[in-house]
């Protein structure tokens, strides 16, 4: 089968296979954030137009997807966009600020708000599907990796009202009122499958839910009252076949239950090793988990880095190299190009 395949038959790329847990010629790398402020040809597209306003115009995400690709050669590109989009879809009054994140006019607090959150459908994001379509024809035979926000993290931009440091808010609604935070997350849960499903069905190959602030809960707050929306956004994809890549933050202590909810590729961040993780997960892939910081390291520092990465993924069958967060913007782009060379360079299997 595999031996028939065209070089643009995206599922049976270096990506897709590892992801798998496929034999792959090379381990298979692509940023979190690749396309964004780290690039000057970014920067400059994006010249007077705001976070929100990208995000609805097709010919521009199309663009920003695929300049990293181009720049970096990494194996996948993933789908320019952001977590908030889908909430915004629905009429949620948030914008993204730029240097602090997203922000909500009228945060969820109560049970009254919650009933104000309507379902997402297909045609609140035509520019969505617009977009991926462009981006197939773009692409050839690189995968698109496509996402959302998992409910947790979603929420706590709602409840918080912007970003936050100890989610306080929210998890003062956990342990407070728990009707509330569960009415929430099943909206959360129905607009993110959504959101992903119609990512999919026009040509996302893979996808990766964000929980990006998990690792602020305790394994007991992550298993009794996110643990079970997760897992929902996770099999409510699963017929579609493609796979699905779970990250968080911190999420040493989660990782199993992070694995359990239906990962098919755990993300890992910097601060555990892909051994550990490893014995943590089972059996899936690890995507990870260099620190974002390398690129700031010296080339010999930074190379024995990527190679450190490289041999501790070894406990794992099915490894796909990322950072473990997003690329910081003052990263130096031409060090992100060493990272890919590198880990071709150092991965590849006669
Ligand atoms: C928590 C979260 C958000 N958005 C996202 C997450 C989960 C990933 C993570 O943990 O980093 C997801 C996201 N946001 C963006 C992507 C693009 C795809 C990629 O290249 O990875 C992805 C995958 C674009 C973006 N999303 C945002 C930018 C920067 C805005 C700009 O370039 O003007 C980009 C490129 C804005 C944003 N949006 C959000 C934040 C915290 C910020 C940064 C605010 C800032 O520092 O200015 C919320």
């Amino acid at each position: 089968m595999s031996r028939m395949a065209t070089v643009n038959d995206v599922t049976e790329s270096v990506f897709i296979r590892a992801c798998r847990r496929e034999s792959t010629p090379y381990t298979p790398v692509w940023f979190m954030r690749q396309a964004g402020r780290s690039l000057p040809e970014y920067r400059k597209v994006r010249e007077g137009v705001d976070m929100l306003t990208a995000c609805r115009t097709p010919e521009l995400v199309c663009e920003i997807t695929v300049q990293p690709v181009r720049r970096h050669a990494v194996d996948a590109a993933v789908f320019f966009s952001d977590i908030v989009v889908p909430l915004a879809a629905v009429g949620v009054d948030v914008d993204i600020v730029p240097g602090t994140g997203p922000v909500v006019g009228s945060p969820i607090r109560t049970m009254a708000d919650v009933d104000k959150l309507r379902d997402l459908t297909p045609d609140d994001v035509p520019y969505i599907t617009e977009a991926i379509g462009l981006l197939r024809a773009e692409l050839g035979g690189t995968p698109l990796i496509g996402f959302a926000g998992a409910p947790f993290t979603l929420a706590s931009y709602l409840v918080e009202g912007g970003p936050s440091r100890t989610h306080a808010k929210t998890k003062a609604m956990i342990y407070g009122a728990p009707d509330v935070w569960n009415a929430l997350c099943e909206r959360l849960t129905a607009i993110t499958t959504t959101f992903l499903r119609v990512q999919v069905d026009a040509g996302a190959a893979a996808v990766q839910l964000f929980d990006s602030w998990a690792g602020a809960l305790s394994l007991h707050d992550y298993l009794a009252s996110v643990e079970p929306h997760s897992a929902r956004v996770l099999t409510g994809v699963a017929d579609l076949g493609v796979p699905r890549i779970h990250f968080g933050v911190g999420t040493g202590h989660l990782l199993a239950a992070m694995a359990d909810a239906g990962a098919d590729v755990v993300g890992v961040d910097w601060k555990t090793s892909l051994t550990d993780a490893a014995a943590l997960v089972g059996h899936r892939a690890l995507q990870g988990n260099l620190d974002p910081c390398a690129v700031f390291a010296p080339p010999p520092v930074m190379s024995t880095m990527v190679r450190r990465v490289l041999d501790d993924a070894e406990a794992a069958q099915g490894h796909v190299f990322n950072l473990g967060h997003g690329v910081l913007p003052e990263s130096d782009p031409d060090a992100l190009t060493r990272i890919v060379d590198l880990v071709h360079e150092h991965s590849t299997r006669s």
